[in-house]
């Protein structure tokens, strides 16, 4: 089954080669294709190139994308999409004044998504999240992080685990697991930590590496929630179970949870609301993809990731929606990339590539998803009719998407 999409206004992020990461003074360069069309055989993109090109092409679909643009679709590296209801009245609570921390300190947080999570059943989990998960595709994701860390004990972390799993097997889009269960001290450990760590080290880690239901390791490094010892016990356990570590980190405050990720070969270190030089020098040190989470800042009104300051060092930066319950209750990624660019001061191009190629990097996805690049998945979004590509952040909130097409089928 072919499908091929003709007289595209503009086709974005158009690689010949793979290219895994894009950094620096590189990220504001987009290669494009103007009047292009696009080959998909089944779930693969096997070709493109300008109209003029394009002959006597034959394929069992045509798509006419006259005046309409055509990307690939969003790679949303950090999400907490799988959860329980929602936390509307912490929202009400912090504009009439709470901030989040009081909110935690309160029991509230984190701790308020567990207990309902480990009150609802599975099935009904799974289809909460299925809900999410269906929205965001439609929005344009096409490969998607999504992390545990709303159980807190081990037979919720698990369940929350075999949801996420079911989600890989249920959707087309990509989806990647993480284990987060170092997310919150829960209320039974509360002057216990070590011995929640132990537990996470002894019990959890080696049963969830065995039922290979993630691969990545996480940690909410923060005051209050794990310091950095914790941190690099936690990674280090992780690693000897293969899990790769991607953490949140300097959130609200900076005090060296980067250099630990870094050390311990983090694939990601995420937020980074909050950074000072040291941080960034170790950052120019490594492979770790510093990833920045915009709506997040939005929403709890905290600064956002100084990605200009990142991408002017020569460091690469991703983009992801952040999407949970308590900071960030938006899978939107088209709204992301906007406020990268009105409140990070992200160019349209710089933008596009962190919610593309960077993003499909903080997953090791790359081979596959991230680019218009022959041989990769047919993962694509087409527009609507609109003027520029610099117009799709510009507009912001308004839905220019037009059709999303996910392994070469429309969604
Ligand atoms: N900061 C830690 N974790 C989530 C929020 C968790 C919550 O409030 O439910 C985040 O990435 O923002
Ligand atoms: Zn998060």
């Amino acid at each position: 089954m072919t499908t091929i999409i003709t007289n595209i206004k503009e086709l974005l992020q158009v690689r010949d080669t793979n290219v895994l990461k894009v950094s620096g003074k590189d990220m504001k360069h987009l290669p494009t294709l103007k009047n292009a069309y696009l080959l998909i055989d089944g779930d693969t993109i096997v070709d493109y190139g300008i109209m003029t090109d394009l002959n006597n092409m034959k394929a069992d679909t045509v798509i006419d994308a006259t005046g309409k643009l055509v990307l690939p679709t969003w790679c949303d590296s950090h999400t907490h999409i799988v959860y329980a209801g929602n936390r509307e009245q912490e929202f009400v609570d912090r504009i009439n004044g709470l901030s989040y921390e009081e909110i935690a300190n309160r029991g509230g947080g984190i701790l308020n998504s567990a207990e309902k999570l480990q009150n609802t059943s599975e099935e009904d989990i799974y289809q909460q999240s299925a809900i999410r998960l269906q929205q965001v595709m439609k929005l344009g994701t096409g490969a998607i992080e999504i992390k545990s860390g709303y159980g807190l004990t081990i037979e919720a972390e698990l369940k929350m685990l075999r949801v996420i799993k079911r989600l890989k097997q249920d959707f087309p889009l990509k989806v990647k697991a993480t284990f987060l269960a170092a997310h919150a001290v829960p209320k039974e450990y509360k002057d216990n930590k070590d011995g929640f760590v132990d537990l996470l080290i002894n019990e959890m880690i080696p049963t969830v590496a065995k039922e290979q239901l993630a691969s990545y390791i996480d940690v909410f490094c923060e005051k209050g929630y794990f310091d950095l010892q914790d941190t690099d016990r936690i990674l280090k356990a992780g690693a000897k179970h293969g899990l790769i570590p991607k953490i949140h980190v300097n959130q609200f405050n900076a005090f060296g949870g980067i250099e630990v990720g870094v050390n311990n070969k983090a694939l990601s270190v995420d937020h980074l609301e909050v950074l000072n030089d040291n941080d960034i020098e170790v950052l120019k040190n490594s492979e770790t993809m510093p990833v920045a989470l915009p709506s997040c800042s939005f929403f709890i009104s905290i600064p956002y990731t100084p990605a200009r300051k990142l991408i002017d060092a020569g460091l690469p930066v991703a983009l992801a929606s952040d999407f949970n319950p308590g900071t960030t209750p938006s899978g939107n990624m088209n709204f992301v990339v906007s406020a990268a660019c009105i409140k990070m001061k992200l160019t349209p191009e710089e933008a596009i590539n962190a919610a593309t190629i960077n993003g499909a990097y903080a997953m090791e996805v790359g081979n596959l998803y991230g680019s218009i690049t022959r041989g990769k998945k047919a993962n694509i979004i087409i527009t609507k009719e609109i003027p520029s590509y610099a117009f799709l952040p510009y507009a912001f909130g308004n839905n220019h998407i037009d059709t999303v097409i996910i392994n070469g089928q429309i969604v």
